[in-house]
């Protein structure tokens, strides 16, 4: 398994209490699988992408990533893990105003000590693997919506990540880019072998993930009523072949 999650607890100071934001919650996603999770707000789905992210320690349980438990790591060995395995899509591109869609690229190889030669062939690389291989010389000001969460998408491919967090992709765009846009990320999964956990409001979306989750009150269960299919199943049946030994 590339990202597991087991028995993770997470509480917050609430007052002279603590509030209960994940409750024991146990998720694995191989290498090449897209999972998805729904849930109301305030459920605990920002608290879990948090907690994979390794940017919170939880209370209790653990997380691992490709095999690493992050527990063990040092902050320094930790802030590596991340830079180096992980990929973070955020709702809002964050582009920088000033770069191309390639120098947004080329800046993350760069801050990770690859050579300019590198860092370009792998940013055309990735530019055209998203569609956008005739703009990677524009500016984000000159982007549509959904060009830039493709571009925000590329960028967070930038470092080969075994695990793929995605925070509401679509929030910002309309019903047919929104749908493009994930399309998008259940091929970049399979293509790339990550392990891909993307939260969202939009349960049609489900149908593009192969496995649906559901946050209610920080507990995690298989979604109900989704287009999916793979939902009734519990989650350790749902991942098959085609998910399986993507990454070596
Ligand atoms: N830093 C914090 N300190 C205290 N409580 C927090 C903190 N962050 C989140 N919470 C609380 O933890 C619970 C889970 O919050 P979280 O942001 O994970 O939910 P969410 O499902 O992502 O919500 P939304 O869909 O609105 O983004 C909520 O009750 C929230 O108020």
């Amino acid at each position: 398994m590339s990202l597991r999650l087991t028995g993770v607890t997470l509480t917050y100071p609430d007052g002279d209490r603590r509030l209960t934001a994940l409750d024991d919650v146990t998720l694995d996603v191989p290498a090449g699988a897209f999972a998805a999770v729904v849930g109301p707000s305030g459920s605990g789905k920002s608290s879990l992408l948090a907690v994979a992210a390794t940017l919170i320690t939880p209370d209790s349980g653990d997380v691992d990533i490709a095999g690493m438990p992050v527990r063990a790591l040092r902050p320094a060995e930790r802030a590596a893990l991340r830079r180096r395995s992980l990929g973070i899509v955020f709702q809002q591109p964050n582009l920088l105003g000033s770069l191309t869609a390639r120098e947004q690229l080329q800046v993350m190889a760069h801050m990770d000590g690859r050579s300019p030669r590198q860092a370009k062939t792998k940013a055309a690389e990735l530019l055209d693997a998203v569609g956008l291989a005739d703009l990677a010389d524009r500016h984000p000001q000159r982007m549509s919506g959904g060009q830039r969460q493709r571009v925000n998408i590329a960028r967070a491919l930038m470092n080969d990540p075994v695990v793929l967090l995605v925070d509401e992709p679509t929030s910002a765009l309309d019903h047919e880019r929104g749908t493009a846009v994930v399309e998008l990320l259940a091929r970049l999964t399979r293509e790339r072998g990550t392990s891909t956990v993307m939260v969202t409001h939009d349960r049609s979306q489900l149908a593009f993930t192969d496995a649906a989750y559901e946050m209610v009150d920080g507990r995690l269960a298989t979604a109900s009523g989704t287009a999916t299919g793979a939902s009734s199943a519990s989650p350790t049946t749902e991942w098959t072949g085609e998910q399986t030994g993507v990454r070596g």
